[in-house]
């Protein structure tokens, strides 16, 4: 049976009392923290950084981080974040001038690492560099906002992704990133998904447990 992961995105969260939003998410049942930082640069949006990630650490957070960086260029924040605390750290090609050697300084800082496409980049940009990922994720809308819609057309592109993967014969996550909710949670996961980012569909929910709860009974059906 599929090893399904829920990481909810702090995105969406309340950022005066995102420690309690933390804390909240985690108590509902979420596996995982998905902490997306942006900079204005690679991405029209600003959001936290390492400090944040850190404070987290310290307020007493044990889940998986998963640091999703939309920043160029990607080295320094690399890093910075693993220094902070971060268990995955992806990034975007187009934001590396070398994304292998990018992907070896994540594994060297002892965190795991993973490329992230856009919704219209190829998987071409991963078929080299197959053997240095953890996780590849695949976004379901552009980067830089929480709450947007899912693109439909990334489901052939998991399933080209989860081919891809089992060819390799490695362990390696596919995550989904984007617009996803509890009606459209069971064909991403047919589609080859096994981790399940999700911002506004959690944090905007009253109550996170059943929110959570939802979808991982909609993995099961
Ligand atoms: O990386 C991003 C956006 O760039 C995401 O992680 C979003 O924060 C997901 O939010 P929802 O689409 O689930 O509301
Ligand atoms: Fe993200």
């Amino acid at each position: 049976m599929t090893d399904f992961k829920i990481a909810p995105s702090i995105l969406s969260a309340d950022f005066a009392r995102l420690g309690e939003e933390v804390d909240a998410v985690l108590e509902a049942g979420a596996d995982w923290v998905h902490f997306d930082v942006m900079d204005n640069h690679y991405v029209p949006n600003l959001t936290i950084g390492p400090m944040v990630c850190q404070a987290l650490r310290k307020h007493g957070v044990e889940a998986p981080i998963d640091v999703h960086l939309m920043v160029e260029p990607v080295d320094d924040m690399i890093r910075m974040f693993a220094d902070a605390g971060a268990t995955y750290i992806t990034f975007h090609p187009e934001a590396s001038r070398h994304v292998d050697r990018s992907l070896q300084l994540i594994q060297s800082l002892g965190c795991k690492a993973g490329l992230v496409l856009n919704p219209a980049t190829g998987l071409d940009s991963v078929r080299y560099v197959v053997d240095k990922l953890d996780m590849l994720l695949l976004m379901s809308v552009n980067p830089g906002f929480g709450g947007q819609k899912f693109i439909p057309a990334t489901l052939c592109k998991l399933r080209e992704a989860r081919k891809l993967i089992d060819d390799s014969g490695l362990d390696i996550r596919l995550e989904i990133d984007g617009g996803v909710t509890r009606d459209n949670i069971a064909e991403i996961a047919a589609a080859g998904a096994d981790t399940f980012v999700a911002g506004s569909a959690i944090f905007n929910a009253d109550d996170y447990a059943e929110a959570i709860t939802a979808m991982r009974s909609a993995l099961k059906n």
